[in-house]
C-alpha cells in the first residue's frame, strides 16, 4: 500500500473512538489506559510483543472482555455498557486468533451463521447474500465441503466471509495469518485490501511485521498494556521504543 502521511490517515469520518480503556485481571494490567481513534477507510494494525495486551484490547472493543475503565464510541454512539451481541448489530465484526468454524456443517452454513442481522430479510435474500460473499472471498467452489476438509488458508477465508456477511463497517482481525505460509499470507493481505475498497475499515492484530507494513496504512504499537508509538508503518517500526520493546536487537521482520 502506498505510504500515507499521518495527515491523510486522519482524514475521513471518525469510526471508533477509544478513550482511556483499561482491562485489569487482578494485578495484571493487560490494557492500561489506551486512547486511540480509527477513521473510516483505512487498515490499522497493532504491533506488540507477546503479552502486551493486543488481544485483550480487541476483546474489550467487542465487549466480550469486561473493562476496568474507559469508553468506546462507534459512529457517534457510546457502546461502553452494551452487551457483546449488540456490538455485532452496530456494525463491528471480528475474527478470532484460532479459527472457530463448525466442522459438522458445510462452508455455506458456517457463513450463514454470521448473518443473524439479515435473518429478518428472509431466506431468499440470505441465499443471494451468501453467494455474493462466498464469491468475493473465493470459497464458492468449496461451498458444500466441511471446514475440516479445507486448508488452513481456506478456513480463514470462510471466517472472513462469516464476519463480513452482515455488512460490518469495522472488521477486527486477531492474527488472521497465524499458521499460514507466505503465499497464503499474501492472499489474505490482498483480500483485506479488497475489503477496504468495498468500504470495510479494518483493525488487525498480527505478529508478522512485514505483513503489517505491506498491508496497513497506520500502525499502533503496544507494550505492557500501553501505546508506545503510532503513525505510518515506516515510522512506527523505526521508532526507538518499538525497536526496544518488540523487535529486539538484530531481530528479523517476523517476531
Ligand atoms: N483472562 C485472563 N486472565 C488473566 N490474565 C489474562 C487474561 N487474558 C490475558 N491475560 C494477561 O494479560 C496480558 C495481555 O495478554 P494478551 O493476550 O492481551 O496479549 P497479546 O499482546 O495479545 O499477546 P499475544 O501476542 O501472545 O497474543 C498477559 O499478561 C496475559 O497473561
Amino acid at each position: 500500500m502506498a505510504e500515507n502521511t499521518v495527515e491523510e490517515t486522519r482524514r475521513g469520518r471518525p469510526l471508533l473512538e477509544v478513550d482511556d480503556v483499561a482491562v485489569h485481571f487482578g494485578g495484571v494490567k493487560a490494557v492500561d489506559g489506551i486512547t486511540l481513534e480509527l477513521r473510516a477507510g483505512h487498515i490499522y494494525g497493532v504491533l506488540g510483543p507477546n503479552g502486551s495486551g493486543k488481544s485483550t484490547l480487541l476483546g474489550a472493543m467487542t465487549r466480550l472482555t469486561p473493562m476496568t475503565r474507559g469508553s468506546f464510541v462507534f459512529e457517534g454512539n457510546d457502546y461502553t455498557r452494551r452487551p457483546a451481541r449488540t456490538v455485532h448489530h452496530m456494525g463491528i465484526a471480528r475474527t478470532f486468533q484460532t479459527v472457530r468454524l463448525l466442522d459438522d456443517r458445510s462452508v455455506r452454513d458456517n457463513i450463514l451463521l454470521g448473518q443473524d442481522t439479515l435473518a429478518k430479510a428472509g431466506r431468499k435474500d440470505a441465499d443471494a447474500r451468501v453467494d455474493e460473499v462466498m464469491e468475493r472471498v473465493g470459497v464458492t467452489a468449496v461451498a458444500r465441503m466441511r471446514p475440516d476438509e479445507l486448508s488452513y488458508g481456506m478456513q480463514r477465508r470462510v471466517e472472513f466471509a462469516r464476519a463480513i456477511i452482515g455488512r460490518p463497517r469495522l472488521l477486527l482481525l486477531d492474527e488472521p495469518t497465524a499458521g499460514m505460509n507466505s503465499s497464503e499470507r499474501e492472499e489474505i493481505g490482498a483480500l483485506m485490501k479488497q475489503l477496504l475498497d468495498e468500504g470495510i475499515t479494518q483493525f488487525i492484530v498480527e505478529h508478522d511485521v512485514q505483513m503489517m507494513v505491506d498491508t496497513c496504512d497506520y500502525l499502533f504499537a503496544m507494550n505492557f498494556g500501553k501505546l508506545i508509538a503510532e503513525g505510518t508503518p515506516a515510522a512506527v517500526v523505526k521508532h526507538p521504543a518499538v525497536q526496544e520493546a518488540y523487535l529486539g536487537k538484530g531481530a528479523g521482520t517476523h517476531a
